[in-house]
C-alpha cells in the first residue's frame, strides 16, 4: 500500500512496501524519569520507529492544565461574534481564532471538523525572557510590522476572557521548559552534544493551540475528519488530550490507523517534518488525525515547537550515512509556508510568498 505525506498542497509517497519488524500497532509509554541511559534507549526506538509515544511524570501539575481547558471551554462558548474578534485574519501572524471547516488541512477531503485558537512564541510567555515584560496588550496586532510572523508580538488575545491568557501563560511557560529537555535527549539520540540545540531554542519557532472537536455521527461514509490526515511541521509537538475522549489516530506504515487515546497523567509528544528532514530522516515524522465519534466534546491542547526561525535546517552531521537528501532550508520559510498554504486565499499566498522568500533565504555556511 502506499500512503502520503501531507505538506500543505504536495503529496508524497514515502513508501509501498513495508517490513512489518519496522511497523507499530500502538504507542510506546516513556517514563520520563526512567535512568537517562534507558530514556535515550527508548525515545531512539520510539522517534526513528514510530514517530508517536506518551511521556509519563513529565512534572506539569494537572492543575494548570485544567486551567487551561476550563477557560479554553468558556471562550469556545462565547457568540461567534466576539470570537471573530480575534479570528486569524485579524493579524499577519497566522494564529489567533479559526472557525469551524476555516482551515483545510487534507485538500482531498472537506474541511477541519473543528474551532481552535492559536498563539506564538513570544518571550513575555518565556519564564527565561521575562514573564510580564512588555506584554503586548488589545486584540489587534500591530501595525508597523511587515506581512511575516518572524517578528514575534503578534498575538490576538481575547480582551473578554484575561484568564484565557493568564492560564495560557502558565502551562506554555511549563511546556516551554519541557521542550527545552525533550530537545537535550533528543541531541544525545542523534549522537550530538546534549547542548547542541541549546542557542537555537532560546527563541524558539513554537506555536500553541487549543482545538474543540464537537461530536459526529459515527456513520457516515464520507466523514469530515475532526482534523484531516497531516504530518505535523515544526520539529516536535507536545499534545495534551482534554477528558477521556479518544480520537486520535495514528497512521502506521502498514497503513492501519492506530488510536492514541488519552492516558491520564501523560503527553502525546510527536515528531514533526522539520525534525525528520533535519535528521535526514533518522526521525519518523507520522501521519495522524482525529475522529471524534464518541457523542463527547473533545478539546486537545498541542504545542508546536522548533528552532528560532532564522535557524538554517540542514541535515545534521551525525545521520549523512546515505548522504544528505534535502536542501537547507530556513525553518521560519518553511514554517510559514505550510502554515500559509491551507489558510491564505491562492492569490495572498503567492503574493506574500515573493516576499517571504527574498527576506529568509537560508544563509548557509
Ligand atoms: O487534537 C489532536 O489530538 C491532534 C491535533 C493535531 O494533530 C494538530 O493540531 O496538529
Ligand atoms: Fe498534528
Amino acid at each position: 500500500m502506499a500512503f502520503t505525506s501531507f505538506a500543505g498542497r504536495k503529496y508524497k509517497v514515502l513508501s509501498d512496501q513495508v517490513k512489518e519488524s519496522t511497523s507499530f500497532d500502538e504507542i510506546p509509554v516513556i517514563d520520563l524519569t526512567q535512568p537517562q541511559n534507558e530514556l535515550i534507549n527508548s525515545l531512539k526506538d520510539a522517534c526513528t520507529r514510530v514517530g508517536f509515544f506518551y511521556i509519563s511524570n513529565h512534572g506539569i501539575p494537572q492543575s494548570i492544565i485544567d486551567r487551561v481547558f476550563s477557560s479554553a471551554e468558556d471562550f469556545f462558548k462565547l457568540g461567534t461574534e466576539i470570537k471573530q474578534q480575534v479570528h486569524f485574519k485579524k493579524g499577519n501572524a497566522l494564529c489567533g481564532y479559526e472557525g469551524i471547516q476555516n482551515v483545510h488541512t487534507d485538500e482531498t477531503r472537506k474541511a477541519d471538523l473543528n474551532e481552535a485558537f492559536s498563539w506564538r512564541y513570544s518571550p513575555d510567555l518565556d519564564p527565561f525572557q521575562g514573564h510580564g515584560k512588555s506584554f503586548q496588550t488589545g486584540t489587534v496586532a500591530k501595525s508597523d510590522n511587515s506581512d511575516n510572523f518572524l517578528v514575534s508580538g503578534q498575538n490576538l488575545w481575547p480582551e473578554t476572557k484575561p484568564e484565557l491568557r493568564l492560564a495560557i501563560t502558565e502551562y506554555y511557560g511549563q511546556i516551554l521548559t519541557l521542550a527545552r529537555r525533550l530537545i537535550r535527549l533528543f541531541a544525545l539520540v542523534l549522537d550530538l552534544p546534549g547542548t547542541y540545540f541549546d542557542e537555537m531554542m532560546k527563541h524558539p519557532g513554537s506555536m500553541g493551540k487549543i482545538l474543540h472537536y464537537p461530536p459526529q455521527p459515527a456513520f457516515n461514509t464520507d466523514p469530515p475528519f475532526g482534523i484531516g490526515a497531516h504530518t505535523d511541521i515544526e520539529c516536535f509537538t507536545i499534545l495534551c488530550q482534554g477528558g477521556n475522549v479518544p480520537a486520535l489516530q495514528v497512521l502506521n506504515p502498514t497503513g492501519e490507523w492506530v488510536l492514541a487515546p488519552p492516558i491520564p497523567g501523560t503527553f502525546v509528544v510527536n515528531i514533526g517534518d522539520m525534525l525528520a528532514r533535519w535528521s535526514n530522516d533518522t526521525f519518523r515524522s507520522t501521519i495522524h488525525r482525529v475522529l471524534n465519534i464518541t457523542g463527547q466534546e473533545r478539546y486537545s491542547l498541542p504545542v508546536f515547537i522548533g528552532p528560532s526561525y532564522d535557524t538554517v535546517i540542514k541535515p545534521l552531521e551525525t545521520c549523512l550515512v546515505d548522504g544528505a537528501k534535502y536542501d537547507p532550508v530556513s525553518a521560519g520559510l518553511y514554517v510559514w509556508k505550510r502554515l500559509a498554504v491551507s489558510r491564505l486565499e491562492k492569490d495572498e499566498y503567492e503574493r506574500l510568498l515573493a516576499k517571504m522568500e527574498s527576506d529568509f533565504e537560508p544563509i548557509v555556511v
